[in-house]
């Protein structure tokens, strides 16, 4: 008896597990980080190098309420041809783990709880942001250009680039150019970010009618559209620096070192554009990436890196005296 006591919850725990998993699973968790990451530089930039950590924490855990409401979302909806896609079949809709009711009731409490979270700790324009992310990627990408432009990730790539957006408001309240400019470094990012990987699985895509970039137009002029995004992400980034000066050199050098990598990996690709190692490594770069340029910008925003560099340029100035003087 005891036995079979013991069996029975460890048959509970194990579907109670896999139950977890399942809802896990349904928020595509691995996209997440990098988002955060934004939306952290951004309140960085914002806060002038001094975040409230509980104004930081409570952002992040509300950005990533929502932004998980918003995978849900788009995993209820487009079940069907994560069904009929090999990297997509094993999700837990397609592969009938979880029913669409009770996702999208999960996906409800999500968005719900973020909302409230930002507009009692942060503000309620915060918070209208993070929705209109959901909104904006579930309306206008996933159900709107998705399955019927291959100008989709174009102009869905958007909701990605919403967070920075949520970041600057819970700290300041409000958006300024440096917000936009922010915004649109992530807008630019997208395309060659999913063109790099679209080109791999282009076939997967085709099977089921997506039209992706490469699907529609071929690699070769992806490559080209990679190319020329990439061209205006550089110049992008450093409108933060100049005119707008809410960046210093620091940030400056290792944007433009960033950048040249990025361009390296576009005119590479662009020359064979059929190498889909090339493809890949571009992809895989677009996420290295944005990681160290967000953490560019913080480090660039903090209050000790302002006094090294101070301190360097005095002791630059002594010197140049002091060779001035012999
Ligand atoms: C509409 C815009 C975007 C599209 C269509 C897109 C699409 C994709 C796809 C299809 C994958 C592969 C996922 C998989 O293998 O299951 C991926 C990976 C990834 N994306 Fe994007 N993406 C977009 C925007 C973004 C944004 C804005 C971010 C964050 C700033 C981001 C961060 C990532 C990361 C970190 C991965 C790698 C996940 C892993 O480790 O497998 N993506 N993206
Ligand atoms: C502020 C806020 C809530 C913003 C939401 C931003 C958000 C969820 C961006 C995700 C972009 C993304 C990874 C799309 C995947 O495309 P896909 O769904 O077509 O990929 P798949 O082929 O893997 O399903």
């Amino acid at each position: 008896m005891q036995d079979l006591t013991t069996w029975t919850n460890a048959i509970r725990h194990d579907n109670l597990g896999q139950v977890l998993k399942s809802y896990w699973q349904l928020t595509k968790p691995r996209i997440i980080p990098l988002l955060l990451i934004e939306t952290a530089a951004s309140m960085w930039v914002a806060a002038h190098g001094q975040v409230d950590p509980f104004l930081l924490l409570i952002t992040l855990l509300s950005g990533a309420l929502a932004a998980a409401s918003a995978q849900v979302i788009n995993c209820i909806y487009d079940q069907d041809i994560d069904y009929d896609m090999e990297r997509t079949r094993h999700r837990p809709m397609p592969s009938g783990r979880v029913q669409a009711r009770d996702a999208l009731l999960f996906a409800i409490v999500l968005a719900v709880l973020s909302f409230t979270l930002l507009t009692t700790f942060a503000n309620l324009l915060s918070a209208c942001l993070a929705l209109s992310g959901i909104v904006v990627y579930v309306l206008v990408y996933t159900h709107w250009l998705k399955r019927s432009s291959s100008l989709n990730i174009v102009i869905g790539g958007a909701a990605g680039a919403i967070p920075p957006l949520v970041g600057w408001a819970a700290v300041t309240g409000s958006l300024s150019w440096a917000a936009w400019v922010i915004f649109a470094i992530v807008f630019v990012w997208t395309p060659p970010h999913f063109w790099g990987l679209a080109m791999v699985i282009r076939d997967d895509y085709a099977k089921v009618g997506i039209p992706m970039l490469p699907v529609v137009v071929g690699n070769e002029a992806t490559a080209k559209q990679i190319w020329i995004y990439t061209l205006l992400l550089v110049p992008t980034t450093l409108l933060l620096v100049y005119p707008l000066g809410v960046a210093g050199a620091l940030y400056g050098a290792l944007a433009l070192g960033l950048g040249s990598l990025f361009l390296k990996k576009a005119w590479q690709l662009l020359q064979t554009p059929e190498d889909l190692t090339r493809a890949r490594s571009l992809f895989k770069f677009s996420i290295f990436y944005m990681m160290l340029l967000s953490a560019s910008l913080v480090i660039d925003s903090l209050p000790i890196t302002h006094q090294l560099i101070a301190l360097g340029q005095a002791q630059i100035n002594a010197l140049a005296t002091a060779f001035a003087c012999l």
